[in-house]
C-alpha cells in the first residue's frame, strides 16, 4: 500500500528523568526548523496527538524500573493493550528511538514493546529503530539516528515551509585549525591570567575570597574570585605556600567545594596535590568555586574539521522577575515538584549505623515517623517502594548562582518561568510548567539537576557564551565526533555544572539558558524496610552514604544519603539505634511520597507460601522487613484467632482493629475475618504450623565490618521465621577460587538443586534485591542455567521462562 507524503508529524515521548523529553522535543523544534509541520505530546496524551489521523510518528521512549514504561506512558500502554484491530494504525509509518541502559537486564523494553504493537496494529517502520544505551553514552546512538532520521522522514512527510538554518548547521561544522598558543593540556581555569612562576603562596581570606601572593614582591597580589558567604561569621584562615615544583607545574587551582581543600592541578599529567590547610571547622563552608577539569587536547590542533556537532538548544526558558521582594515560599517542596503520589512530610526519629566506621562503605538506617493524625497516609508493606524529596547542596547551588552572576539578593526574589513565546508556555519543560511562583535559589535547589552526568547540549549552549576563542574550540570539540573520547574523559570525571563553569572561565550565560539545557532534580527512590504491623507510625529505610573521591582524587557526593546523613547527625557507633527525639517546633521534617510498586515485590500474603529471598548489600534490607511482616502476621492471626474462639462471630466483625494502625495482618485494608480467610487458616493449630520456607540469600564484603542486619537475621533464624540463611563474603580469603563463593549468584549456584526444587516443586516466589549492573544480570543468568539444566531446555528458553514468571509474580526484582 502507498502512502501519500503526510503534511504532519507528531513526535511522541515517554520519559521518566527527562532526557527522552528533551530529545523528543528538541527533534520536535528542529523538525520545525527544517520546514515540517510537527507537533510534539507526551505519550499519555496520546488523545491530543490524534494518533487515529497521525500518518507520520515519533516515539522517543526510555524505561524505568524493570524494564518498565516511564510513569507518563503507563496510560498510553493500557490504551494501546485494549486496542486489537490489526489495521488501526495501518495509516501510519513510524519510528522510534528507545533510550535504555544495558546495565538493566531487560534493556529498552519500552522500545521494543512499543514496536511490537505498532507491527501487530498495522503501523510500518519508515526508519529503523535506535537503542541507545546509557551505560556506553546515549549521544552515541541518539546523534547518528538524527542525524539520518531527516533524510528518512523527507520520504513520508512534506514540508510545508522553507526550512530556516541556524548560523551553526547541525553537521559539517568546520573550525580552521590554530596553532595552540599555550602547550598545556589542561585548561587553565581559576587563575587564568596569573603567571604561575610568579605564584609564591595562595590564601583565602575572611571573606572567602582567595588571593594569590606573588614571588616577585613589587607584583600586589591577585584575588582570584571573591565569594562571600553572607553567614560567614567566623574568619576562615588558609595560608597554602608551594614548593618550587608545585608552582612550575601548575595550570590552575581550585577549593574543594566538600572539604575546603585547595586543590592544584598540574601541566603534564592528570595528577593532582591537594592541600589541606588549617581551617576553623566551625566556619560555614566557603562558597564553592567548581573544580576545572582535565581535558586531553594534545589531538586537537591536528584537526581541521570538527563534525556532527549537534545544533544549539533553542532557547525556550524566560525568567520574570516579579517583584524586588524576596520570594516566600507558598508550599513546601514547591509547588513545581510533581509526584505520582501526594506529598506528605514525616519527621526524622531515629538512625542507626550499619556498617563498621571502617568498613567500605557507610550504611545507614534511617527511620521516619508521621503525626498520630496523620498515619492514615502510611500505606505500604515492607518492599514498596517511596520517594524523598532531597535539595541539591546549599554551597553548590549558591556557588553556581553567584558564578552566573547572580547575588545572594536576587537569588530569592519572587520569579516566574515563561516561555520566551508567550503564546508558547506548553512548550516549557515539563518539570518547569509550574514553576510560576519560585526563586532562582529555590528552582536550583529542588528543580533542576545540577550534579548529573552531563550532557551535551550545555556544551553546545555554553559554546555560544565563551568570549575566549580556545574555550569555544574546546567546547565544541568536546560536542563533535572527533572528541568522543574527550567527552567520555570529562564525563567519568562526574563534573558539577559549577564545575563545567570552573573549566570555561569566559562563559558567562544567562541563567535561563541553563533552564534551557538542564533535566530536572529527581526524586530519590528508596524501599520500606518495616512493616506497618510493627511500626504503625513509622517508614524505615537503608542506604549507603553516597560520597567517594574520583580517581582526579576530587570529592564527591551524592544529593539525598549525605544530606540523610547529615540531618540525623552522622552518627558513628556501629549498631546503636540513635533517637532523635526532638521538640515539635525543631522536628526535621522530609517530604516524601509512595510510589505505586508495579511489580508488587511485597512479601506474599500467604505465611505458608515458600519464598527465595536473594538480597546483597543493603539489598537484604527489604527482606527483613518481609520477615518482620511475617512474625507479626502470624502474632495478629494467632491472637485473632483466640479471639474468634472466645466471642463470637458478630462481635468479632464488629471489633475495631485499631489497634494495628486499622490495618490487615497483610498491611492493607481489611477486616480480620478477610485476613483469615485470604491467608487460608482454619483453626489456632493450623496457624502455629505456619511459615512457609524462607530462604535468604545474602552477601556482603566482609563479616565483621558489613554484615548487615546480622543480629536480627539470626534472631529470625532461631525463632523460625527464617529458615535457612546462606552468606557470600567477597572478601574472604580464597572467596571465588576452589568452588567457594564470592557473590550471591555463586550461592544459588552451589545449592542450584535444592533452589530448583523449591521453585518448582513447591512454586517458591523467587525475590532479587539490589544492584541492577552487576548482581541482578548474574543473578537472571544464574537461575536461567539452573532452569535450562534442570528442565533440559535451552537458556533463551529459560530467560524467557523467568520473564514470564515475572509478568506471573513468581519472579520479582526490586533493583537500582
Ligand atoms: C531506575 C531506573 C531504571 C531503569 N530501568 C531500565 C531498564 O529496565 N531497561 C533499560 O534499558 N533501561 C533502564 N533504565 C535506563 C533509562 O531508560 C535511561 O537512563 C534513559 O536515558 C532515561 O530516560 P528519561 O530521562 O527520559 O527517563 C533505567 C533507568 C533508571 C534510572
Amino acid at each position: 500500500m502507498t502512502i501519500n507524503k503526510s503534511n504532519k508529524l507528531v513526535v511522541l515521548y515517554a520519559s521518566q528523568t527527562g532526557n527522552a523529553e528533551w530529545i523528543a522535543k528538541s527533534i520536535n523544534q528542529e523538525a520545525i526548523q527544517r520546514g515540517f509541520k510537527s507537533e510534539c505530546y507526551v505519550t499519555d496524551d496520546y488523545e491530543k496527538a490524534d494518533l487515529e489521523h497521525t500518518k507520520v510518528l515519533i516515539v522517543v521512549a526510555a524505561n524505568t524500573g524493570d524494564g518498565d514504561p516511564p510513569e507518563n506512558a503507563i496510560k498510553f500502554f493500557r490504551y494501546f493493550r485494549k486496542i486489537k484491530s490489526k489495521t488501526f494504525l495501518s495509516h501510519c509509518q513510524f519510528a522510534i528511538l528507545g533510550l535504555g541502559d544495558t546495565n538493566y537486564t531487560n534493556f529498552n523494553n519500552t522500545a521494543k514493546r512499543m514496536e511490537k504493537k505498532f507491527l501487530e496494529l498495522g503501523g510500518r517502520p519508515f526508519y529503523e529503530k535506535g537503542l541507545a544505551d546509557d551505560a556506553s553514552g546515549l549521544e552515541a546512538v541518539v546523534e547518528p539516528w538524527i542525524s539520518n532520521l531527516w533524510v528518512a522522514l523527507e520520504k513520508v512527510c512534506e514540508r510545508t515551509s522553507t526550512a530556516t538554518t541556524q548560523s551553526i548547521s547541525a553537521t559539517d561544522f568546520s573550525i580552521k585549525a590554530m596553532p595552540r598558543n599555550k602547550d598545556t593540556n589542561t585548561k587553565e581555569a581559576t587563575i587564568e591570567n596569573v603567571a604561575p612562576n610568579n605564584i609564591a603562596s595562595t590564601s583565602t581570606d575572611d571573606t572567602g575570597a582567595t588571593r594569590i601572593n606573588h614571588t616577585d614582591a613589587s607584583t600586589p597580589a591577585t584575588t582570584v574570585t571573591t565569594s562571600t558567604s553572607a553567614n560567614a561569621t567566623a574568619p576562615i584562615i588558609k595560608e597554602i605556600t608551594l614548593n618550587d615544583k608545585a608552582v612550575n607545574n601548575l595550570t590552575s587551582m581550585s577549593s574543594d567545594d566538600t572539604t575546603v581543600d585547595t586543590r592544584i592541578n598540574h601541566k603534564e599529567s592528570t595528577s593532582v596535590t591537594t592541600v589541606t590547610a588549617a581551617l576553623n571547622v566551625t566556619t560555614p563552608k566557603p562558597i564553592p568555586l567548581g573544580t576545572p577539569l582535565a581535558i586531553d587536547l594534545s589531538t586537537l590542533s591536528t584537526i581541521t574539521q570538527l563534525t556532527a556537532i549537534p545544533r544549539v538548544p533553542s532557547s525556550v526558558c524566560r525568567t520574570t522577575f516579579h517583584s524586588i521582594h524576596k520570594h516566600t515560599p507558598k508550599s513546601f517542596p514547591p509547588s513545581f515538584i510533581s509526584t505520582p503520589s501526594p506529598i506528605f512530610k514525616a519527621y526524622l526519629s531515629a538512625a542507626t549505623l550499619l556498617t563498621d566506621p571502617d568498613a567500605v562503605k557507610r550504611t545507614l538506617q534511617i527511620e521516619v515517623e508521621v503525626d498520630e493524625e496523620e498515619k492514615e497516609t502510611l500505606r505500604f508493606l515492607p518492599g514498596d517502594a517511596f520517594g524523598v524529596i532531597a535539595p541539591n547542596d546549599d554551597g553548590l547551588v549558591r556557588g553556581l548562582l553567584n558564578r552566573l552572576g547572580i547575588g545572594e539578593d536576587e537569588m530569592h526574589k519572587e520569579v516566574e518561568i515563561q516561555s520566551v513565546d508567550d503564546a508558547k508556555n506548553g512548550d516549557l519543560p515539563s518539570h518547569l510548567k509550574e514553576a510560576k511562583s519560585t526563586s532562582l535559589y529555590e528552582l536550583l535547589t529542588y528543580g533542576l539537576d545540577i550534579t548529573s552526568l552531563i550532557r551535551k547540549p550545555l556544551l553546545r549552549m555554553l559554546a555560544e557564551y565563551a568570549v575566549d576563542a580556545e574555550e569555544k574550540k574546546t567546547l565544541l570539540f568536546l560536542c563533535s565526533k572527533q572528541g568522543l573520547g574527550q567527552f567520555a574523559a570529562l564525563r567519568n570525571q562526574l563534573p558539577t555544572v559549577l564545575d563545567i563553569l570552573a573549566t570555561f572561565p569566559s562563559c558567562q550565560p544567562p541563567f535561563d539558558r541553563l533552564l534551557d539545557v538542564l533535566l530536572p532534580l529527581q526524586p530519590r527512590h528508596y524501599s520500606a524496610i518495616n512493616s506497618l504491623l510493627a511500626h504503625p507510625r513509622s517508614l524505615h529505610f537503608a542506604f549507603n552514604v553516597v560520597e567517594f573521591k574520583t580517581e582526579f582524587n576530587v570529592s564527591k557526593r551524592g544529593v539525598c544519603t549525605p544530606w540523610l546523613d547529615e540531618l540525623s547527625g552522622k552518627v558513628t557507633e556501629r549498631g546503636v539505634r540513635v533517637g532523635i527525639n526532638k521538640s515539635k517546633d525543631e522536628r526535621v521534617a522530609i517530604s516524601l511520597f509512595l510510589k505505586p510498586n508495579t511489580h508488587e515485590f511485597n512479601v506474599p500474603s500467604d505465611l505458608k507460601r515458600d519464598i527465595i529471598m536473594i538480597g546483597p548489600g543493603t539489598g537484604v534490607a527489604p527482606f527483613l522487613g518481609f520477615l518482620q511482616h511475617r512474625e507479626w502476621q502470624l502474632k495478629i492471626l494467632n491472637e485473632t484467632m483466640e479471639h474468634i474462639a472466645h466471642v463470637n462471630r458478630k462481635d468479632v466483625s464488629d471489633k475495631d482493629a485499631s489497634d494495628h494502625n486499622g490495618i490487615d495482618a497483610n498491611g492493607r485494608d481489611n477486616d480480620e475475618h478477610d485476613v483469615i480467610n485470604q491467608a487460608g487458616y482454619k483453626t489456632t493449630q493450623d496457624i502455629s504450623s505456619s511459615y512457609g520456607e524462607s530462604w535468604l540469600f545474602y552477601g556482603c564484603r566482609d563479616k565483621s565490618k558489613d554484615f548487615l542486619y546480622k543480629d536480627e537475621i539470626e534472631g529470625y533464624l532461631s525463632r523460625g521465621v527464617l529458615s535457612r540463611l546462606s552468606v557470600a563474603v567477597s572478601r574472604e580469603p580464597g572467596a571465588g577460587e576452589n568452588g567457594k563463593p564470592k557473590y550471591v549468584q555463586d550461592l544459588v549456584k552451589i545449592h542450584a538443586k535444592e533452589v530448583y526444587e523449591m521453585i518448582y516443586k513447591k512454586d517458591a516466589v523467587v525475590f532479587v534485591c539490589g544492584d541492577a549492573k552487576g548482581m541482578a544480570k548474574g543473578m537472571n543468568d544464574t537461575l536461567a542455567a539452573i532452569l535450562s539444566e534442570y528442565n533440559g531446555i535451552s537458556h533463551a528458553d529459560a530467560l524467557k521462562q523467568l520473564l514470564k514468571w515475572t509478568d506471573e509474580k513468581k519472579y520479582l526484582l526490586d533493583l537500582w
